[in-house]
């Protein structure tokens, strides 16, 4: 059987290792020189889609975002620097001998399908390369979403797309202002506040704010991401739930205060995270305003009224997604509604999988691997995929779900929740944690499955494609989460409780 991978980025490297794993014959198309995807900085380079700012370091913990059966080395970050994160996809694909199967430089321009259900993949060269089964590995942040605005054609300074920052270069001393209030607004305000001469960020809604680095220096996804929170706040009113992290949000930052309260609750977002923002704006070098009203030549007044001088004006309103290099007749996605069973099948067809096309909140790439190990179980008839109606009936009831869960937004087409879907996909495969049989077993192993961080390691203890390590690597998980923080013995002693008071 010979399968097509398009994307050689954090989905489509463990697209090409499970396919090598089921003795599959495997092509992938990269359409830059290297790995990485997203994650390859390249200033200066244009038309290559999605990449990272000069100073991006990922938002979930390296830990928690790694593949399953591949920690990353113990010393480096938590929180990667991208150029991290692109060396770790790199160490993978050599580990796991992924490169001698990708086509670097070449671009896949369309797809077609013929009467025998074969797939005619178009090169850039003019080649056409025929496949049986084809995995999509190509993202879903590499076109930019354009915003009506009101007035825009007055405003005589530069306008650019969140996507086209690269770095602080040329912003010396500028009047800065950020449309939006993502993570890519956010990590723009913050990597510009000390060089321009204003930063404002905009946004209609406000947002809640989370931090990387959550109680007790932690990252945060290590202390929420567990299956014991995860039961705890199914079981909890979902109000008491909103109440009592919003409360925990507001000890770090009062977001009445500094103006990013939102209408909606904390759960009914896509998590915003960041740790420099609360001092910056304390600080005086970033203000958080209204939405948009109308623009001058050089500057952009707001809904209350007040205007601000405006030299460099950058849109961070996300990204739209769909794949225009596909044939309509085998995947159409519009308006970010994505009708694929468990967001990776088309209902009426399992030759064709879409990987990575999820926003979770917790990491991607573990969840890109999931999705690629039960894709060739499908591919190679060891998993048969519900009726045709079954899976339509899911698809709707994911919907539903979304829509009474999150605010309405494009944004919020494609959500998941990390352990749940995870468990999700590994109850289809045969590799979900068996808590039940570690109880009788090794219970303090158990209540670590239970207690501690869901890392993506648990999927490796059973099932197809185990791996002998999986134990070891979670056990030892935490103390490689330390491992890089401390770089000094604190010489301290237990101070005993004396009655004499402190004189001052
Ligand atoms: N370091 C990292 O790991 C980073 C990760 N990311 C990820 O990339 C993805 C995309 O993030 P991002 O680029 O920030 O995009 P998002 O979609 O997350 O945010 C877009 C922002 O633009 C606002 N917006 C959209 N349309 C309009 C409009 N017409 N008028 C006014 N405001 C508007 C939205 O407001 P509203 O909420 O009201 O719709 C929202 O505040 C996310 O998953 C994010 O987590 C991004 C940057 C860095």
């Amino acid at each position: 059987m010979r399968v097509g991978v398009i994307g050689a980025g954090a989905s489509g490297l463990p697209a090409i290792k499970c396919c090598i794993e089921e003795g599959l014959d495997v092509v992938c198309y990269e359409k830059t020189s290297e790995v990485g995807g997203l994650w390859n900085y390249r200033p200066g380079v244009r038309n290559v889609g999605a990449t990272v700012m000069e100073s991006t370091v990922v938002k979930t913990s390296k830990e928690m975002m790694a593949y399953s059966d591949f920690p990353p080395p113990e010393n480096w970050p938590n929180f990667m620097h991208h150029t991290k994160v692109k060396q770790y996809l790199q160490l993978y694909a050599e580990k796991f001998n992924l490169l001698e199967k990708i086509q670097f430089n070449t671009q896949v321009n369309m797809v077609t399908r013929d009467i025998n259900d074969k797939y005619h993949v178009k090169l850039d060269s003019g080649k056409v390369e025929v496949f049986d089964k084809l995995m999509i590995c190509t993202g879903h942040h590499a076109e930019p979403y354009h915003p009506q605005l009101n007035d825009v054609h007055k405003f005589k300074g530069k306008i650019m797309y969140a996507q086209e920052y690269h770095n602080t270069k040329g912003f010396e001393g500028k009047d800065v202002f950020l449309l939006g209030i993502g993570n890519s607004a956010l990590d723009i305000a913050v990597d510009l506040a000390k060089i321009a001469k204003s930063v404002t960020i905009s946004t209609r809604r406000g947002t809640w704010i989370f931090n990387r680095v959550s109680m007790y220096g932690m990252p945060y996804d290590t202390i929420y991401q567990t299956r014991y929170y995860d039961w705890l706040m199914d079981a909890i009113p979902w109000t008491v739930a909103n109440d009592f992290m919003e409360h925990r949000l507001n000890q770090r930052l009062d977001h009445e205060v500094y103006g990013l309260k939102p209408k909606h609750r904390l759960f009914q977002q896509h998590p915003t995270v960041n740790d420099a923002l609360a001092n910056l704006i304390c600080s005086g070098y970033i203000t958080v305003t209204e939405d948009i009203d109308t623009f001058t030549p050089n500057s952009v007044i707001v809904k209350n009224g007040r205007e601000f001088p405006c030299d460099i004006f950058i849109t961070c309103t996300g990204y739209t997604f769909g794949f225009p290099f596909i044939d309509k007749d085998i995947l159409d996605i519009q308006n970010h509604e994505v009708p694929l069973y468990k967001y990776v099948f088309p209902v009426d067809n399992s030759s064709i999988s879409v990987i990575g096309l999820i926003q979770p909140i917790g990491s991607i790439a573990p969840i890109s691997e999931i999705q690629c190990r039960w894709s060739v179980k499908v591919f190679t008839d060891q998993i048969t995929l519900p009726s045709k109606a079954n899976m339509v009936k899911d698809i709707e009831k994911k919907k539903k779900i979304m829509k009474r869960r999150y605010f309405d937004s494009l944004k919020h087409t494609v959500q998941v929740d990390y352990i749940k879907y995870m468990d999700e996909i590994a109850d289809l495969i045969g590799c979900r944690p068996n808590i039940r049989k570690y109880l009788l077993s090794n219970p303090s192993f158990a209540v670590q499955l239970i207690m501690g961080p869901n890392f993506p390691y648990a999927y490796r203890l059973e099932g197809p494609n185990s791996w002998a390590e999986a134990r070891k690597a979670i056990e030892e998980a935490s103390e490689r989460i330390k491992r890089p923080l401390k770089n000094r013995q604190c010489q301290t002693k237990k101070h005993k409780y004396s009655s004499t008071k402190v004189r001052i």
